[in-house]
């Protein structure tokens, strides 16, 4: 059976240093949650704890409505998968998948033909059968993570905490292995909070992300809510990149990049204007969103043009702001840019965050492009 996990009012603290500031949160039983943030941010801490090998000061963490923190780890019905978490090098593969039963009490102990039928078939999951006598040195390292991710499941755990477990690998292994996570944890009853600060990671794999900083949670949501309505200019530029452009605030709700007076957008919803007219406001803008037209007396001028697989990133400088747009290859020729090149903006979607009047985000009216100087 799946869990259902509760964190409630979470703290931990080393010394002085609050790595844990009252977190609370939910992960409903059968999802996979990624836990993502910065380094430090807290995201190992917090899972140690919810493992049991680590403490909270104060706190609950609750496992299908029952308090767990006084329990040992072998009591709580979670696997780990740690990056570090080496295999045992003297067991062979069908050994270190087999450990985790044969150290059970007698009582609660598989008969060995049991053992060795569940070692089998979990083997055969992680697609390694033809592995099981090889010892660990003769494994790469992808192997290695299936085979310790295998050891994790013998125990059929309510729970797979999975801190960073591809974090070793090539870009190509760690995605293949991420999509096979995903469709394993799809075909098992089982909840699993993955830790990881690859936030391209945590979007496609996670039905929910846990976006951590400084020890609290900034934001809670499906990647498509975190992408689309962050929380904060954290989370917005956590999860890929962002160009800031500075702007003031014109009659109308118009924003005006600060420096030239060109209008760059507008609030989408007329009846909340960005800020008071005169007021400062930064705008985040996508390298997606925003688009470049050639044009003699455009008030952007081209830094560079790099060519990055599918892509080309574009910067421009703006009244002393250097900002990225990012086009697809085949279309960078008809726009015909390279460096020193004047270019004229036009922003496709952005987003600011008031500290005034209505909280969150609001998105600005599309396509509105800078005027000409
Ligand atoms: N045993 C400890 N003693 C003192 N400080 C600690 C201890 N464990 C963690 N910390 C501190 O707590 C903070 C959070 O650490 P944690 O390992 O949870 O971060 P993280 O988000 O997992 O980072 P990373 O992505 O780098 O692994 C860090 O500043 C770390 O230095």
């Amino acid at each position: 059976m799946a869990g259902h996990v509760s964190i409630r009012d979470v703290s931990r603290r080393f010394g002085a240093f609050t790595a844990l500031d009252a977190v609370s949160l939910d992960i409903p039983a059968g999802e996979l949650v990624a836990l993502l943030g910065p380094s430090g941010s807290g995201k190992t801490t917090l899972l140690r704890i919810i493992a049991g090998l680590d403490f909270p000061d104060t706190g609950q963490v609750l496992i299908n409505g029952e308090d767990n923190v006084a329990r040992h780890p072998r009591e709580r019905g979670v696997g780990f998968v740690f990056q570090h978490y080496a295999l045992f090098r003297h067991m062979t593969v069908a050994g270190n998948v087999a450990f985790g039963l044969q150290v059970r009490p007698r009582g609660l102990r598989p008969s060995k033909a049991e053992i060795k039928a569940r070692v089998a078939a979990l083997l055969d999951l992680v697609q390694l059968g033809w592995l099981a006598d090889r010892y660990p040195s003769e494994l790469s390292g992808g192997q290695r993570q299936r085979v310790a991710l295998a050891r994790a499941l013998a125990i059929e755990p309510r729970l797979l905490l999975l801190d960073e477990p591809f974090g070793a690998l090539d870009t190509k292994v760690r995605k293949e292995l991420g999509q096979w996570l995903r469709n394993l944890h799809h075909d098992q009853a089982i909840t699993s909070l993955l830790v990881t600060h690859d936030q391209e990671e945590a979007l496609e794999l996670a039905d929910r992300i846990v976006l951590m900083s400084q020890g609290r949670v900034e934001q809670i949501g499906t990647p498509a809510e975190l992408y689309t309505k962050p929380a904060s200019p954290f989370v917005l530029e956590f999860l890929g990149e962002a160009n800031r452009i500075a702007g003031v605030v014109g009659e109308g709700g118009l924003v005006r990049v600060a420096g030239t007076g060109d209008a760059v957008a507008q609030s989408i919803d007329p009846g909340h204007a960005l800020a008071a007219a005169g007021q400062a406001v930064t705008l985040y803008v996508r390298p997606h969103d925003l688009l470049l037209e050639a044009r003699a007396d455009g008030a952007a001028v081209v830094r560079s043009v790099k060519v990055a697989g599918a892509f080309a990133k574009i910067e421009v400088v703006l009244a002393d702001q250097v900002l990225t747009a990012l086009t697809p290859l085949h279309r960078l020729p008809s726009l015909h840019l390279q460096e020193g090149s004047r270019a004229r903006l036009v922003v496709a979607q952005g987003m600011s965050f008031p500290t005034q009047g209505a909280g969150g985000s609001l998105q600005f009216a599309a396509p509105r492009s800078f005027a000409m100087a």
